[in-house]
């Protein structure tokens, strides 16, 4: 079996550490294997698959001879190391949201929009782990009736803010517990023991950059200029797993059976949809996995043509690394590097 020679750019973050974990549980077929992350980090050493891999300190020259760059850094880190990586002839997964946009730079879901990696051209984009979760879990309803509108909260977990994030919170809790001071550092408040209705800086509008992801990329990936989307972003005291209440407003109706039908039989989603037993998704049920759970399907009373429903998924994993990794799987399929 041919083999890939695959980096992974910022290797000791919340996500590159998962992309090393998916790779191996994927049976990705890497061949050289290198970890790059900051000077801080370099000597450091890694144990996988009873090897023990040694961090480098990332550089332009970094990616001789490798085939594929998983990007799990910074913009400014992407913006400053993936044109070398391109020119070395690498092709670039880029879990940073530096590239999303770019008209030549294809931003894909697997199960939603596979066949627009064919037209890289060296860097290929993750979406934003919020719009990665809603776009899955939504992708069979907008193929039955195109999705006009939606109106999205999110509840971010402080994983979704990086190893700083999950520390963070780790220390407030302790902090509060003993009658120390709380610090803040990552968030723009506490987050233990509170919610943080901000995620990002905000606009003349008054919607964070978060927020209007979900509207720019979510267009992009469905193929649907039109796609109007409000979406407020919050950050809460969970460690893993963002969870999202969705309303869609369709182009024709799609009854909450229907809808039920439709989610049973989605590639990438479990729908767990049974209010009367207690049965819904929550964020300790859906961590360290890849589906993305549904349930709360229902009528919204408000209006003709829509449907609330709520959604968890794991973001660190199929919101980032494995959603990466299954790209690199269609790259790889279509012989595409
Ligand atoms: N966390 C999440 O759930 C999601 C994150 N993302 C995106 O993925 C990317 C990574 O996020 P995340 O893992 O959370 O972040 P972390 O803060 O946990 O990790 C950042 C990584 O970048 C490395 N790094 C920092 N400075 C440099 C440098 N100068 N040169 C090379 N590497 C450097 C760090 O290395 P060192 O340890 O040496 O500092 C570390 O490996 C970001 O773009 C983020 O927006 C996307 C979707 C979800
Ligand atoms: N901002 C998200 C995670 C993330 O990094 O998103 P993006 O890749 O779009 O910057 C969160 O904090 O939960």
């Amino acid at each position: 079996m041919k083999k890939y020679n695959v980096a992974i750019l910022g290797a000791t973050g919340a996500v590159g550490q998962e992309m090393l974990k998916v790779l191996g549980e994927r049976n990705f077929p890497y061949g050289e294997l290198k970890l790059l992350a900051s000077k801080r980090s370099a000597g450091e050493e890694v144990e996988f698959q009873g090897k023990k891999f040694v961090i480098e300190e990332a550089t332009e020259n970094s990616f001789e001879n490798i085939n594929v760059v998983l990007c799990a850094a910074e913009n400014y880190i992407s913006e400053a190391l993936s044109p070398a990586a391109v020119k070395a002839g690498a092709v670039v997964i880029d879990n940073s949201s530096a590239f999303r946009l770019n008209d030549d730079v294809p931003l894909v879901v697997p199960e939603v929009n596979p066949e627009d990696v064919k037209n890289h051209k060296g860097i290929i984009a993750n979406p934003n782990c919020s719009t990665i979760i809603a776009l899955t879990a939504l992708n069979e309803l907008n193929k039955y009736a195109k999705i006009n509108r939606m109106v999205v909260s999110t509840f971010q977990a402080v994983s979704g803010a990086g190893v700083n994030g999950i520390k963070e919170l780790d220390q407030q809790i302790s902090d509060i517990n003993s009658g120390k001071t709380v610090e803040i550092k990552t968030f723009a408040h506490q987050i233990a023991y509170n919610v943080i209705p901000q995620i990002g800086d905000f606009d003349e509008m008054g919607y964070s950059q978060e927020e209007m992801k979900m509207q720019n990329e979510g267009r992009k990936i469905f193929h649907n200029p039109d796609l109007k989307v409000n979406c407020t972003c919050v950050r809460v005291p969970v460690y893993r797993s963002h969870s999202e209440s969705i309303t869609i407003e369709t182009e024709k109706e799609i009854t909450p059976e229907k809808a039920r039908e439709l989610l049973a039989n989605a590639d990438g989603v479990k729908l767990v949809d049974d209010p009367a037993s207690k049965k819904y998704p929550m964020p300790l049920d859906t961590s360290n996995q890849d589906l993305i759970y549904v349930g709360r399907v229902r009528k919204d009373i408000s209006q003709d043509n829509s449907l609330v429903l709520w959604c968890c998924g794991d973001q660190v994993r199929k919101g980032a690394a494995t959603n990466a990794v299954q790209i690199a799987e269609v790259l790889v399929k279509e012989n595409l590097i």
